[in-house]
């Protein structure tokens, strides 16, 4: 079993919006690696930093990623650090995977705050710019799409995608 299409991208690129609406639209299911790894922990993913640390929230993606790959076959969101792991990348090989990009105007506006998102507690401009330029390229590695979502609708984002899945 393999997911039908895996989405990945930095916080506010829309990976949980859009994913949503793809699974909608092809008929089958959706699941995010963020809400798995909240089951298993029994806790948001803010509580899962403060109370056991970011290492442990890395560990528990790591396996919600592989177990998703291997045993789901609906529309998948990773969170937008699961491809920081090399184990995740390389798993991510023959899937397809769409990167959805956002330029820092667009991420700092759909992020605001950056509530339930602890990275950003501090400074979000600044450490969506320094997230951006240090995972670009890993994003870059694992897709097989790239799909533009500055400035446009998640339901424009949404028929992009379904394009590229039934070319
Ligand atoms: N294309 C878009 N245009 C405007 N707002 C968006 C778009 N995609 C998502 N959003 C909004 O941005 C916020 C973050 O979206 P979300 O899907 O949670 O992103 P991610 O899962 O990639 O971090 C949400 O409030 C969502 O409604
Ligand atoms: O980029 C990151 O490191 C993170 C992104 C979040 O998911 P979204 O990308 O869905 O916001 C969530 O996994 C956690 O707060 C860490
Ligand atoms: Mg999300």
């Amino acid at each position: 079993m393999r997911p039908a299409c895996v989405l990945v991208g930095l916080m506010g690129a829309g990976k949980t919006t859009v994913g949503t609406a793809l699974a909608q639209r092809l008929g089958v299911e959706f699941r995010d690696t963020d809400h798995d790894v909240e089951a298993v922990a029994g806790k948001p993913v803010s509580e899962i930093f403060i109370d056991d640390g970011e290492d442990h929230f890395r560990a528990l993606e790591r396996a919600a990623v592989a177990t998703a790959l291997e045993t789901f076959d609906g529309v998948l969101a990773l969170g937008g650090g699961a491809i920081l792991a090399d184990e995740t990348r390389a798993r991510l090989a023959g899937h397809t995977v769409v990167f959805l990009s956002v330029d820092l105007t667009d991420a700092v506006k759909r992020v605001g705050l950056g509530a339930g998102r602890p990275l950003l507690a501090i400074n979000p401009r600044a450490t969506l710019r320094h997230l951006m330029s240090q995972r670009a390229p890993l994003y870059r590695e694992v897709a097989t799409h790239v799909v533009v979502t500055d400035g446009r609708e998640p339901t424009e984002i949404t028929d992009e995608i379904l394009a590229l899945l039934t070319r």
